[in-house]
């Protein structure tokens, strides 16, 4: 389809030209045939744009002829204004189809003035327009005369000799495509008698955080939820994107129905103050993994390609587009974690504190960076006007210019919520939307305009000169006491009513397949595994190193009939060595791991099934490289039997105990922080080792622990080791003629060690069980784990 001279608006700033020019009146209109007046032409001075222009104040226009970008043609709610061209008085007739399920209720209170003509085309299914100089959709819904509100589209094409036909499949309602979010797709949210209770620990009782507040997020507007510390602002955060959901009462809706939490969390989105990024992925990596992973299978590499370039146009991450994550400026990264989540385009997204520096104490500062215990963090200010590298102060103009980022996309049809601690007055005059909470209780909710007004009316006018945010603060941290509280939560109490219980719906919450999110995340572990200093190279050097120190300790220990008790401790320390480093290198990567999954997880990147398949399978090859190299180095130098057979069980057992080593640290990282996990692994493996037959023989142990021997991973280790070197009717080990071999015949050796030799099998199979119940408990705990902190 082909433009010429339209210009196009958002609905959001639809309101900006509403107030410049009040004298709007609408033209009559008879039936369907509508006028234009001279204060309809209107200058093309303050809108912001869509399309190419998006974000920009300044006027602009689309070319004379070109083609509509595909993303336009996706938004179905939309600000018109007519071409400079259109003549006074001109007058054009419209065809309009029945605007079956248009809600006007919705429009109103989204909309408020019943002089706003905010356009809404939500359900029409098939749209003719002719007209003599121009082709012309209005949907008119209703008279601001007699109290219902007055919706219209106005679209230009064309000439009335080829009148276009518009319907909505004609439109590319991709969502992939990131712009405009389609008015139908758009989300009002809405609370009742919200409570939130927290536990306090085991027998410590329970402390209600929030007291049944209520309150309503409209649609495509930037809201701000305020209030002092601890007074429950990320709660409520938790609460509405659905992340919290244990300890929660009350009722949420979302466009007037109980919230189906499934399909909310689909629209949505939660960024959280820090940065979950892959480090080792480069800024396009992380977008075309995102991309893979968040938008339907149908979307097209090319249409893929197109929404991350826009994205990141819009964000001014197109200069980093080969930089990896950990290279990446603090500010920058905050911009990613948004990128990301932009992707598929959400509805609503939920902030947790863009532009406060962070919650967590300073561990020390390098090279002027701020160094946090885990992350570099910043806020998302220094990451528009690039303070990040030296994390210093932040002006009103880089706070102003983070929340402006934030309010372009609520103009695009997204509810953003998010909290923020005390903005500055230029600052919060950006927000649409302010809810002030104050000890959990709501104090004010409204448009930041009607604040002022507000205090004015509780009788605590806001002094003159001083920020309203600043004030109400003030008033909610009680320094002009708890009565003026009181009167703010009774005179900003709602009385919506919203009864219905949460609904839940039984679809999946990915908008891929399992197939899908498996072969791409096992794209990143590839890459990450290429790229992983610690997890791979140091790991294979650390195999080789060791290898050669004990080969070079034990150097010919495997023949020699005077050493088999050498031998045998050689055996055990190789035992060592597979479960400490791969154990203690899972506990102490895997947290971090963590807490990117849990982001992404909730952020329906993937299922917990398939990041878990994964996880395991990504790790398979490394290890085996590992274990082959270590098994070749140490079997060639400690001298042990070179047969084929023998080194093949060695190396199988070899990988079993690495492999059953990292489902123990699974389980352990799962659950635990690196502190405790490492504390932990380590003392919890001291009784496995106890039970693997060293030092004391199994013949030894006292009856009422010898099922300690049958759960130890290391017994069968050993059990397999020795089974390799040793069974197989292993003939006499040479001796040295001048010396004593105590162990010359190595059944003698099995005998005083209380072992068979021809136990492979069963080792095999039971380090097989323990590696399969070791997978599922870690599966299980990490289920937990992701639940447990909702
Ligand atoms: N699980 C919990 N157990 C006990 N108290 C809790 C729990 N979760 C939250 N709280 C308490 O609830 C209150 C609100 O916490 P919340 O983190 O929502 O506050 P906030 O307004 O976001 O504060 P800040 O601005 O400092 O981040 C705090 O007093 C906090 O200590």
């Amino acid at each position: 389809m082909t433009l010429e001279r339209v210009d196009w608006v958002s609905p959001l700033d639809a309101r900006c030209l509403e107030e410049q020019h009040q004298e709007v009146e609408r033209s009559e209109r008879n039936g369907h045939v509508c006028s234009v007046n001279e204060t309809e032409r209107i200058s093309a001075d303050v809108t912001y744009w869509l399309g190419p222009n998006a974000g920009r104040t300044e006027p602009a226009h689309w070319p004379t002829t070109g083609k509509m970008p595909p993303m336009d043609i996706s938004v179905r709610k939309w600000r018109l204004r007519l071409s400079n061209d259109t003549q006074k008085g001109e007058s054009f007739k419209c065809d309009v189809h029945p605007s079956a399920g248009v809600n006007l209720d919705k429009i109103n209170r989204q909309y408020g003035s019943p002089r706003d003509f905010a356009t809404c085309l939500e359900n029409e299914a098939d749209l003719t327009v002719h007209s003599s100089a121009m082709e012309v959709i209005m949907h008119e819904v209703s008279n601001p005369d007699d109290g219902v509100k007055s919706e219209s589209v106005v679209r230009y094409t064309g000439s009335a000799e080829n009148p276009v036909t518009l319907t909505q499949d004609e439109g590319n309602t991709n969502t992939s495509n990131f712009a405009q979010v389609p008015y139908e797709q758009r989300v009002e949210i809405e609370f009742k008698n919200l409570v939130y209770t927290a536990s306090l620990g085991f027998r410590k009782g329970k402390k209600e955080i929030l007291h049944a507040i209520n309150g309503r997020f409209p649609q495509g507007q930037l809201i701000a939820i305020m209030g002092p510390s601890g007074a429950g602002k990320s709660t409520l955060l938790d609460i509405l994107s659905g992340y919290r959901i244990r300890g929660v009462k009350g009722f949420v809706n979302t466009n007037g129905t109980p919230r189906n939490l499934k399909a909310f969390r689909k629209s949505s989105c939660y960024i959280t103050q820090d940065d979950r990024l892959q480090p080792l992925l480069t800024t396009s990596e992380n977008m075309q993994i995102a991309a893979d992973l968040k938008l339907p299978l149908e979307v097209s590499q090319s249409e893929k390609a197109e929404t991350i370039q826009a994205i990141l146009n819009m964000l001014g991450l197109e200069q980093t587009r080969n930089t990896r994550a950990s290279g990446l400026s603090g500010g920058q990264r905050k911009r990613l974690s948004i990128a990301l989540e932009l992707v598929n385009n959400p509805t609503v997204m939920f902030l947790d504190e863009p532009t406060t520096k962070h919650k967590f104490y300073l561990l020390s500062t390098s090279r002027g960076r701020i160094r946090h215990k885990s992350h570099f963090r910043f806020t998302l200010e220094e990451a528009l006007i690039g303070l990040s590298s030296s994390g210093c102060g932040l002006d009103s103009s880089s706070c102003s210019q983070c929340i402006k980022l934030l309010k372009d996309l609520a103009g695009q049809g997204r509810t953003i919520v998010c909290t923020i601690h005390q903005p500055s007055a230029s600052l919060f005059q950006l927000f649409d939307q302010v809810y002030v909470l104050g000890a959990g209780r709501c104090l004010y909710q409204g448009s930041t305009d009607n604040l002022v007004p507000f205090l004015g009316q509780v009788k605590y006018p806001c002094p003159q000169y001083h920020n309203p945010a600043d004030f109400v603060i003030e008033l909610a941290c009680e320094e002009y006491g708890t009565d003026i509280i009181d009167t703010m939560v009774t005179t900003t109490e709602e009385s919506t009513s919203l009864v219905q219980p949460q609904k839940d719906d039984e679809g999946g919450l990915q908008a891929t397949s399992s197939t899908n999110q498996l072969k791409v995340l096992l794209r990143r572990g590839f890459i990450k595994t290429v790229r992983d200093q610690t997890l791979t190279y140091l790991r294979v050097l650390v195999n080789v190193f060791v290898g050669l120190m004990l080969g070079t300790l034990y150097w010919q220990a495997g023949r020699d009939g005077t050493k088999v008790l050498d031998n045998y401790n050689l055996l055990f320390s190789i035992l060592m060595h597979h479960m400490m480093s791969t154990m203690m290198l899972t506990i102490l990567t895997f947290p971090n791991e963590m807490s990117i999954l849990i982001k992404e997880h909730f952020n329906r990147w993937y299922s917990l099934k398939m990041y878990y398949a994964s996880v395991t399978l990504i790790d398979i090859p490394v290890s085996v490289v590992c274990c082959v190299l270590f098994s070749i180095i140490i079997y060639g130098m400690t001298g042990q039997p070179y047969e084929q057979d023998r080194f093949f069980m060695f190396l199988v057992i070899s990988m079993l105990v690495v492999f059953v080593a990292q489902s123990f640290g699974l389980m352990i990282g799962a659950v635990f922080n690196v502190v405790n996990g490492t504390f932990l692994g380590p003392t919890l493996s001291v009784p496995m080792m106890m039970f693997a037959g060293f030092g004391v023989t199994l013949n030894d142990l006292p009856t009422y622990l010898y099922w300690g021997s049958y759960i130890s991973y290391l017994r069968y280790g050993l059990e397999g080791f020795v089974g390799a070197i040793y069974g197989l009717e292993r003939p006499t080990i040479y001796c040295p003629d001048d010396a004593y071999c105590h162990y010359k015949y190595p059944k003698k050796f099995l005998q005083d060690i209380a072992m068979k030799g021809d136990q492979f099998g069963n080792d095999v199979i039971a380090l097989l069980l323990i590696l399969f119940i070791l997978r599922v408990i870690a599966y299980v705990l990490l289920r937990y784990k992701l639940m447990a902190i909702r």
